[in-house]
């Protein structure tokens, strides 16, 4: 479990994590979003003790994680891949971290093998390709077998299926109970593996949320239906937790709470004909576009109504 309460980082007149109130709990995979420069690394770094709080407080299974007695066995972290000695193998460099951490050296055999690391492990790690490192990464992340899993941009580098070993990997820490606190750029990644959000932009807290919630709210779940009698077909869809909206005059409307089929089946029930029946479906990028376009700090020249009029070309 990682508590944060009123976190606040301030570098100078930048103030880079602004307030933030999250809890992430075990059992499930939560994912860290925001746009660059949104504050992710700087908290994460102080959750494990790397920036101290300019006010605020941030525990890391009921302590600071400085006052953990053995750390790594509390909280495991991938921050930086690759901050490793480039002459020392994978092997050694485990079991350096294993021998000063208290952790019995079966343990790095152990994690060699659950990040497939296997057939390089005696190699150096200079010589690691960007996938390799981050698997690396992850197994010393893992070494102390913690409670809590914190892993900045683990799919960075990694190949289809390296993505889709973290994928696996991930929640299967969080099925055994685990915390696992995960950030990625990668919506789609994250839209697969990831049951809850924590999304920050300018150092704020946006949004704490799960993923099927973010979507519904971005209208996720709306029906787009253009029929011949629009009134009547208010009349026949009307029911507990529908919402139905559309202008007057138009033969449009826009449906929540019922799928495309039932409003399909119902029409045809009442011998309503239908021109148009599609399901919008809003992907999470999209809902985490709309979420955070004030909230982005560096801007691109292409906006995001250009990419979206190329993308329905396309
Ligand atoms: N050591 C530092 N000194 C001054 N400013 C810093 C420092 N570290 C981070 N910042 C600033 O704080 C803000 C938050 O940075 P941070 O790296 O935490 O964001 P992020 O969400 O991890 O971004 P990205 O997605 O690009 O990795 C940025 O504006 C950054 O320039």
């Amino acid at each position: 479990m990682i508590e944060a309460q009123q976190l606040t980082k301030r570098y100078g007149e930048k103030t880079a994590v602004d307030g933030l109130d999250f809890d992430v709990k075990p059992g499930t995979v939560t994912g860290f979003l925001g746009p660059n420069g949104a504050g992710k690394s700087t908290t994460m770094r102080m959750i494990v003790g790397l920036d101290a709080p300019t006010s605020g407080s941030v525990i890391v299974n009921g302590r600071h994680y400085a006052r953990h007695q053995a750390p790594l066995q509390e909280v495991g972290a991938l921050l930086e891949a690759k901050s490793i000695h480039p002459g020392r193998s994978a092997y050694n460099h485990l079991l350096a971290l294993a021998l000063t951490h208290g952790i019995p050296r079966r343990r790095v055999d152990e994690v060699i093998e659950l990040a497939g690391l296997g057939t390089v492990a005696r190699k150096r790690a200079g010589a690691f390709s960007l996938g390799m490192g981050q698997r690396l990464g992850i197994a010393a992340a893992l070494l102390g077998d913690p409670q809590t899993v914190m892993l900045d941009e683990p799919v960075n580098g990694l190949d289809p299926e390296g993505v889709l070993w973290i994928r696996n990997l991930l929640k299967a820490l969080a099925d055994e109970g685990r915390t696992v606190f995960v950030s990625s750029h990668l919506m789609s990644e994250m839209a697969l593996v990831a049951d809850h959000l924590i999304i920050v932009g300018r150092g704020r807290l946006l949004a704490d949320t799960t993923v099927a919630d973010l979507v519904r709210e971005a209208g996720g779940d709306t029906v787009q239906v253009a029929a011949q009698d629009p009134a009547r077909l208010r009349e026949v869809l009307a029911g507990p937790g529908v919402a139905i909206t559309g202008r007057s005059g138009s033969e449009e409307l826009q449906v929540t709470g019922l799928s495309a089929r039932e409003i399909g089946l119902k029409a045809a029930e009442h011998g309503i004909a239908l021109f148009e029946l599609t399901a919008r479906t809003v992907s999470l990028e999209e809902a985490f576009m709309n979420l955070t376009r004030d909230a982005v700090e560096y801007h691109g020249s292409t906006t995001v109504e250009t990419l979206e009029t190329v993308g329905s070309n396309a």
